[in-house]
């Protein structure tokens, strides 16, 4: 498995929480100074597992107290006899607070600093014999694109092919988006400081930042406390409190009867994906409500999961009218248009928990508001699955990056969104919203979705809320994705879901 579960917090900092965060632990007493020698300490520890003794590393070091970790990292590195080159972009009389003290602290031999326009000279010939550059140019301050000399000197850093360790986010990448701000370095690791940043797990940062060490510098995890974070890493540690264990005593009647819409007659696979889905899931019965020509090709191919032909055009009101369905799928394969627009609203007038995926949100492509109000209207929690496709077409209005418009679009719905892609997020419309960072790449294949959306079915079937039933499933789908390897097909996920499943209870039961 990809993922380390035992996370002890699933909390990400934005730049700006992780400033409160620095501040709350300096009026707590640890001088910001202190912070900058771990900090610079930490980068020490991640660079000599990257290069051999005496190598030659260029560090990088920008205006601000990213640089103020270079100089610290500078010191400590020369005291351990490797070859050290400073290159400071701005001048060192312009640097403040715990920078200018790091840099008064540094103790390197002039010749080995560079600073502005000298710097940028020097550029191409240090880059030509370095072994490691660590790049101290812009961390969490970054509040505008990369231009000019600046950028120059990230494309040249790029360009060398050199190996970059990155302090806290590679120069460039947005902390609190993972988006690229004109040009960004590209790292082979970066050190980040007491929890990642959602720019560390959301695309491109994830990419630009190579593998990611979190180091502890001194700040103590009761600040998030005060700091009440909404934004989470999608990991166990985030949605265990609300897993559906198994009881003893319970049996099928006690863990939901979930209901998956069946498409018509030549597209019926896709339901029965969701089906087989919800039922790993854990529901513990699974209907599939076919329509009359499809009850063939449907029963032909069912057995654990039963069958009811829905007929008639209260069809869906009345099989509704038994309580016992506890939760509801419609839209895979199921067709777009007035039939599946009335179909929805049948559903959620009858205030059921619900995933509304694939061509039930498409259905509502000239008129998200219609689906939005009757979302409000229902009783249960409503889950939307859209891929950027999707989402662009029932929430036009909705721009940004990605974690933002999840929040957004959450918000406006009144449902839980599942806005997927290789760093899907998922996005309550009370404001958390979770970052998943275990899917494969071998996911995105035809029927993944599907049986992602019966995964969530099958959950909500046992009365997981929406928030945690939708991160529970997705990383449950990640997971199942993991194990099966290059060449899945979407009928591998459910099987695979019983080695994680296993995996995770058994962990669960050891407490
Ligand atoms: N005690 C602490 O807080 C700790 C913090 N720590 C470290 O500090 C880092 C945060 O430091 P920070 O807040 O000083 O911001 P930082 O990323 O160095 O950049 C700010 C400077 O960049 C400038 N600037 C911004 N964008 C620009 C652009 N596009 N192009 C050009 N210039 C641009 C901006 O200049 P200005 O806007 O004033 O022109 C400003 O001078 C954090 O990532 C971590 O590494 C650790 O030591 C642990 C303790
Ligand atoms: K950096």
């Amino acid at each position: 498995m990809t993922t380390d579960w035992r996370s002890p917090h699933p909390f990400l900092l934005s730049p700006t929480e992780m400033g409160r965060a620095d501040r709350l632990t300096i009026e707590g007493g640890i001088a910001g100074i202190e912070l900058m020698e771990q900090a610079g300490r930490a980068v020490v520890r991640a660079a000599v597992e990257l290069v051999s003794a005496g190598a030659q590393i260029l560090i990088l070091c920008g205006p601000g107290n990213n640089g103020g970790d270079g100089f610290i990292a500078a010191r400590c590195l020369a005291a351990m006899g490797y070859g050290i080159d400073v290159l400071l972009i701005s001048s060192a009389d312009r640097l403040k607070g715990d920078a200018r003290l790091a840099f008064e602290r540094m103790g390197l031999p002039a010749e080995r600093i560079a600073e502005g326009q000298e710097g940028q000279k020097r550029l191409p010939m240090l880059l030509d014999s370095v072994d490691l550059i660590i790049d101290g140019l812009f961390g969490a301050g970054l509040d505008r694109p990369l231009e000019g000399e600046i950028k120059q000197i990230v494309d040249a850093v790029n360009d060398s092919g050199k190996p970059v360790l990155a302090i806290d986010l590679p120069s460039g990448v947005n902390g609190a988006s993972g988006q690229k701000l004109g040009s960004a370095v590209r790292a082979q690791r970066t050190v980040t400081f007491f929890c990642e940043k959602p720019g560390h797990l959301l695309f491109p940062g994830r990419e630009l930042c190579g593998a990611v060490v979190v180091a502890q510098i001194g700040i103590r995890p009761d600040v998030f406390g005060d700091i009440r974070p909404q934004t989470f890493e999608n990991a166990p540690a985030l949605w265990r409190h609300a897993w559906p264990m198994a009881s003893q005593q319970g049996h099928k009647y006690t863990k939901g009867h979930a209901v998956v819409f069946s498409g018509s007659v030549s597209s019926t696979g896709a339901a029965r994906l969701g089906a087989a889905a919800a039922l790993r899931a854990g529901a513990g019965l699974v209907t599939l409500a076919s329509p009359p020509d499809a009850m063939m090709v449907n029963a032909c191919h069912l057995t654990a999961v039963m069958l009811k032909k829905l007929a008639g055009e209260k069809a869906v009101q009345d099989l509704l009218s038994d309580e016992r369905y506890s939760s509801v799928l419609i839209g895979p394969g199921f067709g777009i248009g007035a039939g599946t627009r009335s179909s929805v609203e049948a559903i959620l007038r009858a205030s059921r928990a619900t995933v509304l995926d694939a061509d039930a949100l498409t259905s509502f492509s000239e008129t998200p508001e219609h689906l939005f109000s009757l979302v409000k209207l229902c009783d249960a929690p409503v889950v939307l699955t859209p891929h950027e496709g999707e989402f662009a077409r029932i929430f036009p209005q909705v721009e940004g990056d990605k974690l933002a418009r999840a929040r957004l679009a959450a918000r406006l719905s009144g449902a839980t969104l599942i806005l997927k892609g290789a760093d899907t997020v998922i996005a309550s419309p009370d404001g958390r919203a979770a970052i998943n960072h275990n899917a494969p790449p071998w996911l995105a294949t035809a029927g993944s979705g599907d049986v992602l959306a019966g995964i969530t079915t099958g959950l909500l079937a046992q009365g997981v809320s929406g928030f945690e039933a939708a991160c529970q499933a997705v990383w449950l789908h990640g997971e199942a994705g993991n194990i099966v390897g290059p060449g899945l097909i979407a009928e591998d996920l459910a099987p695979a879901l019983k080695e994680v499943l296993r995996a995770l209870v058994d962990k669960f039961g050891e407490g």
